[in-house]
């Protein structure tokens, strides 16, 4: 598991290490770490044109002395300064000594010629978007020819929730230092953070525990074990799904198709889309009666393509007057937002699974802060929140969350919340822990959206179709096999 620290948690860490004097070593662990990614990603020092922009923090100061040492290796390293009384003092003389070329930001600049644009403008002290010199040589470091690199944070990117409020450093790399930072990962600040990597500056011990996490493949292969000799298909955990309609089946079949394919124990099907889900599934149990006449099961899944009518309301309200895990998806959560208390009351787990447009259904927003508007909803409900996006958010009533690594875009084709929901009903029924088992779910639906994707574009049954060979290769240790570029 990734922590995911916050600027006052990182902040919390380096005062222990500044208060017994280790300032200058902290600084320099930082720019030292960031040099060898800059050379790595640049290849060659010798000849490269590294531009950096440096702000009056420290922040800068990492920037300057990891300049320092790409200058001393034989780089043409120019500093734009913004504030040139506010520089740091030590990383500009470092950067003189070794050859570095200083200016201010109406001077010769040499973005349009960069090999690396180095953001050094503000870090974990920064406050809003971008001023406006920052902002027009942020645009221009985008647009130029310059590889971009963010220092410790893209700046105009909030650390801690990645909101992004005006203009922002757009970074192909992020290099952090101490602890992977939410905004990296979440919200808008994914996509200014580019690919993360983390810098040990020997803050681990003074860090306080995570409350936010990512799952790595090795995390969730913990949720896939196969079968063991003493397993038959009802230790397992079974999943009852109710979803679809007569004439809209195809969301109980995707369900019902992505709970089997995860972990094939038993699924059992109640609903009136009965017909479709047999000939689509014939390994599944079904019934077009009640929830009740389905038999046995440890977690229900309830709401694709149910409708939201007087039946489909008694069908969720005897779902959930189960002492059972409960997923609330698609339908279901149009019925819950109208009827909070169905959820509150309960006592068994219930995960909820909005996207920004069901979320706000529930009364407030998403906005820009992610991670705490699920926080916010799951302390309300007493639920687990998913909120889908590119990075999926996980939330717990008690604060602890999970930001989800694997998603991508390809994900947002019609029917693949439908196999999200299959996914995390059929782990759910393993008895795990529901926040971390909805963060699983999200991270193995993400991959499978990586591995269908590489075939071309795909559509959700894609998504069923290579659910078998994404838990196999997530088992199997998939980060490297599926280039998880990992912190
Ligand atoms: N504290 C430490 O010991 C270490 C800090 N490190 C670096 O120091 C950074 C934090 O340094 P600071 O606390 O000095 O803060 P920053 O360098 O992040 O930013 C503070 C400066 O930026 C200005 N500023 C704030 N918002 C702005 C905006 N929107 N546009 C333009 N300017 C803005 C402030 O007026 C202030 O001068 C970290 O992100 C990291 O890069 C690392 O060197 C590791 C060690
Ligand atoms: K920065």
């Amino acid at each position: 598991m990734i922590g995911l620290s916050t600027a006052a948690e990182v902040r919390a860490a380096e005062d222990v290490l500044l208060a017994a004097g280790r300032e200058g070593a902290l600084m320099q662990r930082a720019a030292t770490g960031l040099a060898v990614v800059c050379l790595r990603l640049l290849g060659r020092a010798h000849g490269a044109r590294v531009t950096l922009l440096v702000g009056a923090g420290n922040n800068g100061g990492d920037a300057l002395f990891a300049g320092a040492q790409l200058a001393a290796r034989g780089a043409r390293v120019t500093a734009v300064l913004f504030d040139a009384d506010r520089a740091h003092p030590a990383g500009l003389a470092a950067l003189r000594r070794a050859g570095g070329r200083v200016t201010g930001p109406e001077g010769p600049d040499g973005l349009d010629r960069a090999d690396l644009v180095l953001d050094g403008i503000v870090g974990i002290g920064g406050r809003g978007g971008l001023r406006t010199e920052a902002a027009r040589l942020a645009e221009r470091a985008a647009t130029g020819p310059g590889l971009t690199v963010a220092v410790d944070v893209p700046s105009g990117v909030d650390a801690d929730t990645g909101a992004v409020e005006g203009a922002a450093f757009a970074a192909v790399h992020t290099v952090t230092f101490g602890a992977v930072k939410p905004g990296l990962v979440v919200g808008e600040g994914r996509g200014y953070a580019g690919t993360v990597h983390l810098v040990d500056i020997g803050l681990a011990p003074h860090l306080a525990p995570a409350r936010a996490h990512q799952l790595t493949d090795a995390d969730v292969a913990a949720h896939l074990e196969p079968p063991g000799p003493t397993d038959d298909k009802y230790s397992r955990g079974v999943v009852g799904v109710v979803a679809g309609s007569a004439v809209y089946p195809g969301a109980a079949v995707l369900c019902t198709g992505a709970a089997l394919r995860t972990r094939p124990g038993l699924v059992r099907y109640a609903g009136t889309a009965a017909d479709g889900v047999r000939a689509a599934w014939p390994e599944a149990i079904v019934t077009d009666g009640r929830p009740g006449d389905a038999g046995r099961v440890q977690a229900w899944v309830a709401g694709p393509g149910m409708g939201t009518d007087d039946d489909a309301r008694s069908v969720l309200a005897e779902v959930l007057a189960t002492d059972l895990p409960v997923v609330v998806d698609a339908d279901a959560l149009t019925m819950a937002a109208r009827e909070p208390d169905l959820v509150r009351g309960r006592t068994a787990p219930t995960v909820l699974t909005p996207h920004d447009r069901e979320f706000e259904r529930f009364g407030v927003p998403v906005g820009g802060d992610r991670i705490s508007s699920a926080r916010r909803l799951a302390a309300d409900l007493g639920a687990v929140v998913l909120l889908k996006g590119d990075a999926t958010v996980v939330a717990a009533p008690d604060g602890t969350a999970f930001v989800n690594a694997t998603g991508t875009s390809d994900l947002a084709t019609a029917g693949s919340g439908d196999v999200l929901s299959g996914v995390l009903g059929s782990l759910l029924a393993a008895g795990t822990p529901a926040a971390e088992t909805a963060a699983a779910a999200a991270h193995l639906h993400g991959r499978a959206g990586q591995i269908a994707a590489a075939r071309g574009p795909i559509l959700a049954s894609d998504l069923v179709r290579v659910l078998p060979d994404t838990v196999g290769r997530v088992r199997g240790g998939g980060d490297a096999l599926l280039g998880h570029s990992g912190a």
